[in-house]
């Protein structure tokens, strides 16, 4: 890893945790809410394991390493065109300084469908969980590279208490022995690296075989066509998270479907 290329995701955990600070000001009421949406939940686990191949399909505007994905960006639109497709859960990015998205997106996306909602943000705090919870997640993603293994057993633990699942993304084999310890039951490896955004599949293939059979195995980024879909199959993988090949199709139903082929 070249350490002159800028490191994007130091640059956003800076900004997150001065977010975490203003949130943390409105803490009891978010926690009131999140109380309320108990009982709410759609099983984003049991969605993942209904579907063979599971495509969680991602609904971003924008991103760092790519700049804007969807000009006439609709939400609700988007998620309706992914539930015909067959997608088994959706992913909302909500970061708003480096994605553009917003914790709106993921209401709007959810309340247009049936399907299970992946809140898509840098957890780093139990703020961050309770206002998922409250704004009607049904997942979130907890990053292996930004937290430690006690935080990440913290957190998963408060995401299950509001009965939230929970995806730990790894990168490389630290993350993932981090990952192990602190008692993931879903884990995506995403295949871009979130310090240089290079993207191999390789990094999947990789880090499969270093885990449980057992494991619900999420292949994450750069997955662009059946035959990628083929490929991580043959490793293990049972779920894919898919954002930018779907997000720039002009017709995402069709996009998806030929995924699933
Ligand atoms: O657009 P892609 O290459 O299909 O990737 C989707 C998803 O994996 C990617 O958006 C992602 C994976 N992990 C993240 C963490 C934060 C933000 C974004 C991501």
């Amino acid at each position: 890893m070249s350490a002159s290329i800028p490191d994007i995701l130091a640059r956003i955990v800076e900004v997150k945790r001065q977010e975490v600070a203003e949130k943390s000001k409105l803490r009891r009421s978010i926690e009131q809410s999140a109380n309320f949406q108990k009982g709410q939940r759609r099983d984003f686990r049991q969605a993942l394991l209904k579907k063979q191949p599971a495509i969680i399909s991602e609904i971003k505007k924008a991103s760092p390493s790519k700049g804007v994905l969807s000009h006439d960006f609709n939400p609700g639109l988007q998620a309706k065109q992914y539930s015909e497709g067959g997608a088994a859960a959706l992913s909302v990015l909500t970061d708003k300084q480096f994605f553009q998205g917003s914790l709106s997106d993921l209401k709007t996306a959810r309340a247009t469908v049936f399907l299970p909602v992946l809140r898509k943000d840098f957890t780093i705090d139990e703020i961050d969980v309770l206002e998922a919870a409250a704004s009607g997640a049904d997942a979130i993603l907890l990053i292996a590279a930004i937290l430690s293994r006690e935080e990440l057993q913290h957190l998963r633990e408060l995401a299950s208490r509001f009965e939230l699942s929970s995806l730990v993304e790894v990168h490389d084999e630290e993350d993932l022995d981090k990952a192990l310890e602190s008692g993931a039951e879903i884990i995506g490896v995403n295949n871009r690296n979130l310090r240089t955004f290079e993207v191999s599949l390789e990094t999947s293939e990789r880090l499969a075989a270093r885990m449980p059979a057992s494991m619900l195995k999420v292949a994450e980024s750069g997955i662009h066509s059946r035959a990628d879909v083929e490929r991580l199959t043959a490793s293990g993988f049972h779920a894919f998270l898919v954002g930018e090949h779907l997000m720039k199709s002009n017709d995402p139903t069709a996009a998806l479907k030929a995924l699933i082929g």
